[in-house]
């Protein structure tokens, strides 16, 4: 008989041990209820079915398919050029490998802010896709279309602070609701909940202003750069992984994944042109 081992196969994807237990699915009705029992939400950016199971598996309560794809996936520059088929697919493929995690697409730029029908109809391809809810950027100016979508039955989770989106109209990446403009961005918080927003995430806002937001809603805030008074944080996968390159100051690289990676193509490379691989165990002479 030959000695050589069978190949481990990887499972990833699959719970280890309890530290590793799948996340208690977090469903839209009970994220208030999660708000006042003090039990504080996760929730990481997620673009395809090869890491999102992996995601899920350890105990993340949401999965954004944010519009960072843009950014992080496709190369763009911005947020703007990803589209609404851009977002079908990534959707698709996050729901589709997961089974438990609360799944919410970001809506991207140019499809919900004309009008709120435009804006119904851009989130019922989402849904279809395989959504659980959905997030668009933006304060008072989309109260209307926040409450067609939610009377249709879509959740809708807000944006407020730093919107990239609109970065041409507002300017680029810094603090946002300083001074005189947290009053406004308390007003802009309490249309979108009056409007039926089940959560709103805060990015890059002042601490003090991110827990005056907090305190004024009855629906979870979900920071990202806004402090530790906020009901969740969320942060883009790669960035929190250690794969990107370069990350946002509010960001911590958990891990060294981009390091990991090009060290096991090292390898690879290495191997192949040493003859190192493919071995004997790699393949049948016969
Ligand atoms: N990889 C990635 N991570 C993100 O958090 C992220 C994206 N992409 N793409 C979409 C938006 C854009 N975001 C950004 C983009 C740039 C900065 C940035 O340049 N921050 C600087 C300046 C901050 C300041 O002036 O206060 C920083 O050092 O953090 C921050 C957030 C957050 N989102
Ligand atoms: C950074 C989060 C909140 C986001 O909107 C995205 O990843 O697109
Ligand atoms: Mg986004």
């Amino acid at each position: 008989m030959p000695s050589t081992p069978s190949p481990q196969p990887a499972r990833l994807a699959a719970p280890s041990s309890p530290a590793d237990a799948p996340a208690r699915r977090v469903r839209v009705q009970h994220l208030a209820r999660a708000k006042r029992e003090g039990r504080r939400l996760t929730m990481l950016t997620a673009y395809d079915a090869l890491t999102a199971p992996i995601l899920e598996s350890a105990g993340v309560d949401m999965l954004l398919v944010g519009d960072s794809l843009g950014n992080v996936v496709l190369g763009h520059g911005s947020t703007l050029p990803v589209t609404l088929e851009d977002m079908e697919r990534a959707t698709g493929a996050v729901a589709r490998s997961t089974s438990r995690v609360l799944v919410v697409a970001d809506m991207p730029f140019g499809t919900y802010e004309a009008s709120p029908e435009q804006a119904f109809a851009s989130a019922v391809r989402l849904m279809r896709a395989g959504a659980h809810a959905v997030k668009l950027e933006g304060g008072a100016p989309r109260a209307a279309a926040v409450r067609l979508l939610t009377d249709g039955g879509i959740p809708v989770v807000g944006h407020l602070g730093y919107t990239p989106q609109s970065e041409n109209a507002i300017g680029g990446p810094r603090l946002r609701g300083r001074g005189d403009q947290a009053q406004p961005m308390l007003d802009d918080a309490r249309a979108l909940e009056e409007a039926g927003a089940v959560a709103v995430v805060l990015e890059m806002v002042p601490a003090d202003v991110a827990a005056q937001v907090t305190r004024a809603l009855s629906v979870p805030t979900i920071g990202i750069g806004a402090g530790p008074d906020t009901d969740g944080q969320v942060l883009v996968w790669a960035d929190m992984a250690g794969m990107t390159a370069w990350t946002p100051s509010f960001v911590r690289r958990f891990g060294e994944l981009g390091e990991d990676l090009r060290r096991a193509a090292s390898s690879y490379v290495r191997a192949v042109s040493e003859g190192a691989f493919p071995a004997e165990e790699n393949f049948h002479r016969h």
